[in-house]
């Protein structure tokens, strides 16, 4: 088929989004199925650049970025996208989904997040052009009930966001909790139900996560 022929399908673009520090087997888990059930032909990982809805400072990006490599570089169709870096100021999601948009025209896009997310989404920037650039896809998290189902027409200010469910299984693995272990003492292999071998090295070789956060 041509790539200019008018009947080729949109592809379908997704992007995930997140602090990424670390990056742990949840991350590997949304991609994974965000892969397969949406059929996705490009998935970008973004770790942020400046965090202006945390509390915390992030890692510098160096490590942040290169830990995604080593969580999902293995995968055919995902790319570790380090344009929140590059880009000066605070991280916006709107942002990135403009630029995607003209890179990819035509394109379908697929913005996953977890349940938490999805519950400060109306505190995002331009959200309702977030909506309307890209599809938001959700996965469960462990501690954070679903949202409503949303209910087509309804305008009220705290109506439900529309999005699609992840069909991936509750984990209860957070980035905070292997931080905090780390920071406590725990050593490489007492991380490996959290994260993946090569990650727990790097933690420790780079001594990353020394001080409680
Ligand atoms: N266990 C999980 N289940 C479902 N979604 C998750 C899980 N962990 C992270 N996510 C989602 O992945 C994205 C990136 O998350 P992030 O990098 O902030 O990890 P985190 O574990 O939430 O970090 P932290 O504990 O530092 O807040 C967010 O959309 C978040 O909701
Ligand atoms: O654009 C925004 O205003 C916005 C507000 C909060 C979070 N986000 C994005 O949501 C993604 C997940 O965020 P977090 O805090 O769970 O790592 C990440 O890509 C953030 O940049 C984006």
């Amino acid at each position: 088929m041509r790539s200019n022929d008018r009947t080729a399908p949109a592809q379908r673009v997704g992007l995930f989004g997140g602090a990424f520090d670390p990056p742990h087997r949840a991350h590997r888990l949304l991609v994974e199925s965000a892969l397969d059930a949406l059929q996705l032909d490009r998935l970008h990982i973004l770790p942020t650049g400046r965090a202006w809805h945390k509390a915390r400072s992030l890692s510098p990006a160096e490590h942040r970025l290169a830990m995604c490599e080593l969580v999902f570089g293995d995968l055919a169709r995902v790319c570790v996208d380090r344009r929140e870096n590059d880009r000066p100021g605070d991280s916006y999601t709107i942002d990135t989904l403009d630029e995607l948009a003209r890179e990819y025209p035509g394109a379908e896009l697929f913005l996953i997040i977890g349940e938490d997310q999805l519950a400060a989404f109306k505190t995002w920037k331009r959200w309702p052009e977030v909506l309307g650039l890209a599809q938001l896809v959700v996965a469960g998290r462990a501690g954070f009930p679903p949202a409503a189902t949303p209910v087509y027409g309804d305008t009220r200010d705290d109506s439900p966001v529309p999005h699609l469910r992840l069909p991936v299984p509750l984990s209860p693995i957070s980035s905070t909790t292997i931080r905090s272990m780390v920071s406590c003492g725990a050593e490489p292999q007492e991380l490996a139900a959290l994260v993946p071998e090569a990650v727990a090295g790097y933690i420790s070789t780079h001594s990353l996560y020394q001080q409680p956060s």
